[in-house]
C-alpha cells in the first residue's frame, strides 16, 4: 500500500494516458473503428513497434481541443486520486497536427485541463513539448520552433520520444538548441532500446539533464559513475520496461542497482493503460519488487520535485507540501 505516500510524476505521455474507455467514447463520437487496437477494454499490441502503432491509432481520436482538455483533466484527476501533488506530461504537436489541431490549440487545451484539475483537486502540472524521433530532425526542429515562438507559462520543457533506433542523437542537436535557447528544461528518451552510448549522447550532444528511462546505463559502470557525479536524473518506468520486454521481469530490472549506486531516480508510469500501470502501481512495484521502504519512496518523490521543470517558488511550495504531508 502506498496510498499514504505523496507522489510526483515526471514521465507520462498525455496521449499514452488515454484510458481505452475514453478512446472508445471519442471513437463513437467520430465514427471511428478501434476494434483493431482495443479488445475487451484493453489495448492490443505485441512489441515496441506495434505498441507505437497502437498508440498512434488511439491518438487519432483526439480531434478537437476539447478532447485534449478532457484527456488532461482525466489524467490529472486520476493522478490526484493517487495522492500525487505534481505531474509533468509530454505533449506531441505532431500527433495533434495530424488531426488538424494547431500547436497553440493543443497547449491551450491541455493547460485548461491541468488548471481545471488543479481547481478541483489541488494538483500542480506542467507540459513538456515532445518531438517524435522516428519522424526525423526536420519535424523535431519545427516542433521546437513552435515552442519557442509561443511561450506558455505551463510549458517548461522539451523532450524526445519515439523509436530510439531511428536516426542518431546528433541529428536532433539543433531542435534541442532551439528549445534550450527558449529556456526549456531538457529530457530525452535514451537507454531504453539502445545502450549506454545513447545515454551519453543525449547528455553530451543534446544537453539533457534528465533521461527518459536510461535503464540500459546499467551496462556501463563508468556511465553510472558519471550519472551520479553529474546529478543526471533517471525517469524510471519499470512497469513500461517489463511490459515492453526491455527486461523479462522485475528481477532483472536495474532500479535497485541505480539507487544503490546513488543515482537520482524517479518513478513513472510512461503510458499507464498501455502497460497496465499507474503512478501508484509504480510506487507499489518499487516497494514490492525492489524493497523500497516508505522513506525511500518519499525520497523518489523529493527527487522528482528537485528535478521538476518548474520555477523555484513552485518547487519550494511543493517541497514544503511534501514535507508537511509525508
Ligand atoms: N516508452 C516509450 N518509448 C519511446 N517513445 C514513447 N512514446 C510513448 N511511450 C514511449
Ligand atoms: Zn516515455
Amino acid at each position: 500500500m502506498t496510498a499514504h505516500i505523496p507522489k510526483a510524476e515526471l514521465h507520462c505521455h498525455i496521449e499514452g494516458a488515454a484510458e481505452p474507455e475514453l478512446v472508445l467514447r471519442l471513437a463513437r463520437k467520430y465514427s471511428l473503428d478501434m476494434s483493431g487496437i482495443i479488445k475487451d477494454g484493453r489495448y492490443v499490441w505485441s512489441d515496441f513497434t506495434s505498441f507505437l502503432n497502437c498508440y498512434d491509432q488511439a491518438s487519432g481520436v483526439f480531434r478537437e481541443p476539447e478532447d485534449y482538455r478532457l484527456l488532461a483533466y482525466d489524467y490529472y484527476s486520476r493522478l490526484a486520486d493517487q495522492n500525487a501533488i505534481y505531474g509533468e506530461v509530454f505533449a506531441s504537436p505532431d500527433h495533434a497536427g495530424l488531426m488538424g489541431i494547431s500547436y497553440t490549440e493543443l497547449i491551450g487545451a491541455i493547460a485548461d485541463g491541468i488548471e481545471d484539475a488543479k481547481a478541483d483537486h489541488g494538483i500542480e502540472g506542467r507540459i513538456l513539448v515532445t518531438c517524435v524521433r522516428h519522424l526525423g530532425p526536420e519535424s523535431a526542429e519545427q516542433v521546437a520552433e513552435q515552442l519557442a515562438a509561443n511561450p506558455h507559462p505551463l510549458v517548461t520543457g522539451f523532450g524526445m520520444a519515439g523509436d530510439e533506433r531511428a536516426f542518431e542523437v546528433a541529428d536532433f542537436a539543433n531542435a534541442f538548441a532551439i528549445a534550450s535557447d527558449a529556456g526549456m528544461g531538457l529530457t530525452a528518451h535514451a537507454g531504453e532500446l539502445r545502450g549506454p552510448q545513447s545515454v551519453r549522447d543525449v547528455i553530451d550532444i543534446l544537453g539533457a539533464t534528465r533521461i527518459g528511462h536510461g535503464v540500459r546505463s546499467v551496462e556501463d559502470p563508468l556511465l553510472l559513475e558519471r550519472l551520479r557525479e553529474e546529478g543526471i536524473v533517471l525517469e524510471v518506468c519499470a512497469g513500461s520496461n517489463v511490459a515492453l520486454n526491455i527486461y523479462p521481469g522485475f528481477d532483472s530490472h536495474p532500479l535497485a542497482e541505480f539507487l544503490d549506486a546513488g543515482i537520482a531516480c524517479t518513478l513513472n508510469s510512461d503510458d499507464p493503460p498501455y502497460f497496465y500501470t499507474s503512478l501508484a502501481r509504480e510506487y507499489e512495484i518499487a516497494q514490492k519488487h525492489f524493497g523500497l521502504h516508505d522513506h525511500d519512496l518519499i525520497a523518489c518523490t523529493r527527487t522528482a520535485l528537485d528535478a521538476a521543470f518548474v520555477d523555484e517558488k513552485t518547487r519550494s511550495r511543493l517541497l514544503k507540501q511534501l514535507a508537511d504531508t509525508a
